[in-house]
């Protein structure tokens, strides 16, 4: 009876600490549920799960399941259970007036499963932290700095394509860990400076640690009532996640040390000029002249960055990449008419592309374009509305509710893309994109809080493809219509994506 009495006494103590220290959040989700309760949407089933039941369920199941609420509800429907209300949103007139306003800059709380690892980096800040922090990268991605990254986007493609001879000989590669591997050196070499050889233990255990990182937030985003810290320290997980990510902090740490040492003896150059001296600049460089010359950011910081620029400059790409292998296995047509355009741009396919020759690659450049559209790697993002916003169909959400952005179910409309699922680069046209809404394309968001990194991945996936073209043609295993997408951070096959490469002759 005495224990009894005292795990009840202690349950509610912790009930009211809970209770008290999620009071404002508490409040903020209690008026976002009234606020949003006259939303059209899926039926409520209970009052814990609201109205999502439906999404407990595997990462494939939720994929299907969002798109038919998509296609029943557009252009606006709600979700909400005990702990969760947000308005998603699928019309291009709506994601413009939530990205182009900056008011409604701030992320949600889903991006709170990043802080751990990521701090409040790029990504998952705000404000002026947010505004300090853009300023100092956003030189990282001038075209002259992006010129000599085209180097080592060549350099990795010869080495992945390097790999893929060794195994061509089989039926078929399943290309996924391929072109993550080559994707985590780039952004390494481009962000850190660091030439990754994944030879040594401590390079190892690093790339493994991503993975398992991976597995972790696809894990708590899955099961919507682990996103609260105060609930999720009582799941093991979170002490094995927590040990990883101490991992991940060591090794950007040892990276940011070396090249700090190294750094000393280097004058940063400040006119475009010196930019393409023979030296390459990496992205960790400017930060450190951020710390060393105007005190703007501390090495907390600089590991925030560091770590944020290598998960979010890796994943997206590799998935971008996996998914355009498969759709151009699946084309032969527009794998010679890629190789005609290299013909034509640089005289001879082996020929190592520059930054200027990936900017004439016109058609390259749609069917890219064209599978981001079917392939949006970021699926959706989502908004804390830093006022109240009245929707184009006339809806009223309230200052403080959480706006999920479909990207999509945007990209599969088929008022705005007529035959969705067909692949055609030529959607891509200037004339035929000047026949659509400016936000009815958002692979990359759009607004302030648009993608830092949009010409660095496009210039990677030209670059990558015109390697692997120069040496392969490429067969279908996987195609669009059996591969089976789920959901994660980024958009995923549940098994991964299988090609056959035929060696070029
Ligand atoms: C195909 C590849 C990529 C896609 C589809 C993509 C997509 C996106 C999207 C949709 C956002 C907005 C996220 C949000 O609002 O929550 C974003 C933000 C961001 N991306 Fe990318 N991205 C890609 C590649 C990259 C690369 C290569 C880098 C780094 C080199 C990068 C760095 C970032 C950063 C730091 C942000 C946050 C920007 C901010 O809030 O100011 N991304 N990306």
């Amino acid at each position: 009876m005495l224990v009894l009495t005292t795990v009840l006494t202690a349950a509610a103590v912790f009930l009211l600490f809970y209770l008290f220290y999620c009071y404002k959040t508490i409040k903020q989700h209690i008026y976002s549920l009234i606020s949003l309760s006259y939303l059209p949407g899926p039926p409520v089933n209970d009052i814990i799960s609201g109205n999502i039941l439906p999404l407990y369920t595997s990462a494939e199941n939720i994929f299907k399941q969002l798109r038919e609420w998509g296609r029943l509800y557009y252009p606006i429907y709600k979700l909400n259970a005990a702990h969760l209300a947000a308005a998603n949103i699928l019309s291009p007139e709506d994601c413009e007036l939530v990205l182009s306003n900056p008011t409604h800059m701030e992320k949600s709380a889903i991006y709170n499963l990043l802080h751990d690892w990521l701090g409040t980096g790029l990504l998952t800040s705000t404000g002026l932290k947010w505004q300090t922090r853009r300023k100092i990268l956003t030189p990282a991605f001038h075209f002259s700095i992006l010129q000599q990254f085209v180097a080592i986007f060549n350099e990795e493609t010869d080495k992945l394509v390097e790999v893929l001879k060794e195994e061509c000989y089989k039926p078929f590669i399943n290309v996924n860990a391929h072109v993550a591997q080559f994707t985590l050196k780039t952004i390494a070499e481009t962000a850190m400076g660091t030439k990754l050889r994944f030879t040594t233990r401590k390079e190892t255990i690093y790339k493994q640690s991503i993975v398992d990182m991976g597995e972790f937030l696809l894990y708590r985003l899955l099961r919507c009532w682990l996103i609260s810290k105060c609930i999720y320290v009582f799941n093991p997980r979170y002490y094995l996640e927590k040990k990883v990510t101490r991992r991940l902090h060591r090794f950007t740490k040892s990276v940011i040390a070396e090249r700090q040492e190294n750094f000393k003896e280097i004058v940063v150059p400040e006119t475009d000029e010196v930019y393409t001296g023979k030296r390459r600049l990496a992205m960790l460089d400017l930060l450190l002249t951020a710390k060393n010359k105007e005190g703007l950011i501390d090495d907390e910081g600089i590991r925030e960055e560091v770590d944020t620029f290598m998960f979010e400059g890796h994943d997206t790409t590799a998935a971008a990449l996996g998914f355009a292998l498969m759709v151009l296995a699946g084309h032969k047509e527009v794998q010679d008419k890629i190789v005609e355009e290299m013909n034509e741009v640089l005289g001879d396919i082996k020929k190592k592309p520059t930054y200027q020759d990936l900017q004439e690659m016109k058609y390259l450049e749609r069917c890219v374009k064209e599978v981001l559209r079917l392939y949006p790697s970021v699926h959706f993002i989502s908004r804390k509305l830093g006022e109240d916003l009245v929707t184009h169909s006339g809806h009223k959400l309230a200052k403080g509710s959480i706006v999920n952005l479909h990207i999509y179910d945007l990209h599969h409309n088929p008022a705005i893309y007529p035959d969705p699922e067909k692949f055609d680069p030529d959607r891509f046209l200037p004339e035929n994109c000047q026949k659509r809404h400016p936000f009815a394309y958002l692979p990359f968001s759009a607004g302030p809080r648009n993608c830092i990194g949009k010409k660095f991945a496009m210039l990677e996936l030209k670059a990558a493809i015109c390697g692997i073209l120069a040496n392969f043609t490429l067969e279908p295993i996987d195609i669009p219509e059996t591969i089976v997408l789920v959901v994660d951070i980024v958009l995923r096959t549940k098994e991964g994506i299988k090609v056959r490469f035929i060696p070029r002759v």
